[in-house]
C-alpha cells in the first residue's frame, strides 16, 4: 500500500505540518521525524510531495450536481462527471434526479450509486426525485430510496418545484421519520411562464420574458411555513435574491430546520450578461442584479447561506449553442467552483478565507448529506478525504480542455485565482499535480 507525506502543507489555523496519508486515513500530522517516519513505514512505499505553500482543505462536498446519466450521457457521464469534480477538489458529489429515466425509484438511484462507486473518483450520492416522474402529482417511492444500497437522505424534484403545498407537506412529514430532508427548487410556475431571464431592466430593454423575484421567495416563504409546522428539514437549492436571503435570516431567527445553498454563478454573475444572447448565461434560476450578488455574498458569509454548491449543469452543444429562447439552462460548475470562490472572498474579506471555504464547501454539505466520512477535521485518524490547493497560482478557463463532456461553461477566457494540486479519497489520490490519476 502507498503512502503519501504531505511536507509543509498549510492546515486550517495552525502551522505548516507534515501531514501523512496511510491506510485510507490521516494517519499523522508531523510531529516525528522524516527519519523515524521512514522506519515506521516497512513495506510501504512512500510518496513524498513538497506541498509548501500549498493548503489543504477537507474534500470538498458539492450538494447540487447534475450528472445526466442515465439518460444524456451525450452531455455527461457518472464517469466525466467524476473526473470533473475529483479536478475541482470535491470528494463526494450529491447527484441531482432530473435523469431519463427520473431516479424516483430504488433501482435507478442503485444504478447511478454503483455507477459512482465503479469510476472511484468521488463517491456519488444519489438524491430521490420527491414525486413520480418529477410531475409534482404523487409523492416518488421515498421509504424504499431510503432503504436502498443508496441510502438516499436528500430529495429533490430539482429543475422543477414541488408547488402543490399539500404534496410539499406530506414529503416533508414524510422524510421527518428519517431525518431526511425535501431540497426545494423555488420557483411559482405560474409566475414564471414564458420566462427567458431575470425580470427586471435588462430583461424590458431586450424583449425576453422575465423570471421575477417574488417567483422564487413566494416558494421560499411558504416552505419555511410548512417546515415549521411539520417539524421537518428543508434546504433550498441555488438561492438567487436577496429577498430569499432575509426570509431564510428570519426563519433561522425562529428555529425552522432549514439551509440553503448559493451557487458560484449567482455570487459572481449578473443579468446584464444576458444582452450579449449568448445562451452560456442562461440559467435556472437566472442571474440577477448586483444588488442580489451583494446580499448573496453578505448572506454567505454570515452562514444565513450554509453552503456553495455548483448546480453543475451540463448541456450538449445542440441544446446550449442555438437562440436564447430554445437553449437549455444550466451552466458547468465543478471544475471552477472553487477558484471561483476564493476569488469572491478574496473581493469582500481582502484575504483568504480558508476557515469559511471549508465550511461551506464541505463541512456544512457534508452535515446536510449525512455524509459521515466527508467534510472531517484533517487530524489524525480521519478518513483522508481532502484536495490540496495552490493559493498563489492562477488558472484559464478553456471549455475544451475541462474533464466535463460538455463545454458550457460561462468563465471562458477568464483568469481565475487557485488551483487545485490533488485529491485524495480515502487514501487514494484521485489528482495528482493537476491530473486525473484514472
Ligand atoms: N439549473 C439549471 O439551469 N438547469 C438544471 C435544472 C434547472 O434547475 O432548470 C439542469 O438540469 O440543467
Amino acid at each position: 500500500m502507498t503512502a503519501y507525506l504531505l511536507q509543509g502543507v498549510s492546515l486550517l489555523g495552525a502551522a505548516p505540518a507534515d501531514l501523512l496519508i496511510r491506510d485510507g486515513v490521516i494517519a499523522a500530522v508531523k510531529a516525528t521525524t522524516l527519519e523515524e517516519l521512514r522506519r515506521s513505514l516497512t513495506g510501504d512505499e512512500l510518496v513524498e510531495i513538497d506541498a509548501t505553500g500549498l493548503v489543504a482543505l477537507p474534500g470538498l462536498v458539492d450538494l447540487h450536481t447534475h450528472l445526466r446519466e442515465p439518460g444524456r450521457e451525450d452531455a455527461e457521464t457518472v464517469h466525466t462527471g467524476s473526473r470533473a469534480a475529483a479536478l475541482g477538489g470535491y470528494t463526494a458529489v450529491c447527484a441531482m434526479a432530473n435523469t431519463a429515466p427520473v431516479a424516483d425509484t430504488a433501482g435507478v438511484v442503485e444504478q447511478v450509486f454503483r455507477l459512482g462507486r465503479e469510476a472511484g473518483l468521488v463517491d456519488v450520492q444519489p438524491i430521490g426525485a420527491v414525486t413520480v416522474g418529477l410531475a409534482g402529482e404523487r409523492l416518488a417511492e421515498l421509504g424504499a430510496m431510503a432503504e436502498s444500497a443508496a441510502t438516499v437522505r436528500i430529495f429533490s424534484d430539482d429543475g422543477h418545484c414541488v408547488h402543490d403545498p399539500r404534496l410539499m407537506r406530506r414529503a416533508l412529514e414524510y422524510v421527518k421519520a428519517f431525518d431526511g430532508v425535501i431540497a426545494q427548487h423555488a420557483e411559482e410556475p405560474r409566475l414564471t411562464e414564458g420566462a427567458q431571464m431575470h425580470e427586471g431592466e435588462v430583461s424590458a430593454r431586450l424583449g425576453l420574458g422575465g423570471w421575477p423575484a417574488v417567483a422564487e421567495e413566494a416558494i421560499i416563504a411558504r416552505d419555511v411555513l410548512l417546515a415549521e409546522h411539520v417539524g421537518a428539514r428543508l434546504h433550498v437549492c441555488h438561492v438567487s435574491t436577496a429577498g430569499s436571503v432575509e426570509i431564510i435570516r428570519r426563519a433561522k431567527e425562529r428555529g425552522v430546520r432549514v439551509t440553503a445553498e448559493v451557487t458560484p454563478h449567482h455570487l459572481l454573475l449578473t443579468h446584464e450578461l444576458a444582452s450579449s444572447y449568448d445562451p452560456v448565461y442562461k440559467v435556472n434560476p437566472p442571474l440577477r442584479t448586483d444588488a442580489d450578488v451583494a446580499a448573496l455574498r453578505q448572506g454567505l458569509i454570515e452562514g444565513v447561506i450554509d453552503v456553495v454548491a455548483t448546480d453543475h449543469a451540463p448541456h450538449a452543444a445542440q441544446d446550449k449553442e442555438c437562440e436564447w429562447a430554445y437553449a437549455r439552462p444550466g451552466m458547468l460548475g465543478l471544475e471552477t467552483a472553487l477558484p471561483i470562490v476564493l476569488g469572491v472572498l478574496r473581493d469582500e474579506c481582502g484575504s483568504d478565507s480558508w476557515e469559511l471555504i471549508a465550511d461551506r464547501m464541505s463541512i456544512a454539505p457534508a452535515r446536510i448529506a449525512g455524509l459521515a466520512e466527508h467534510g472531517r477535521p484533517l487530524t489524525a485518524g480521519s478518513p483522508a478525504n481532502l484536495t490540496l490547493i495552490d493559493p498563489a497560482a492562477r488558472i484559464t478557463v478553456d471549455p475544451h480542455a475541462l474533464a466535463s463532456l460538455s463545454a458550457n461553461t460561462p468563465y471562458a477566457g477568464m483568469t481565475l485565482p487557485g488551483r487545485i494540486v490533488a485529491t485524495f479519497l480515502r487514501g487514494v489520490p484521485t489528482v495528482l499535480d493537476g491530473k486525473v490519476c484514472k
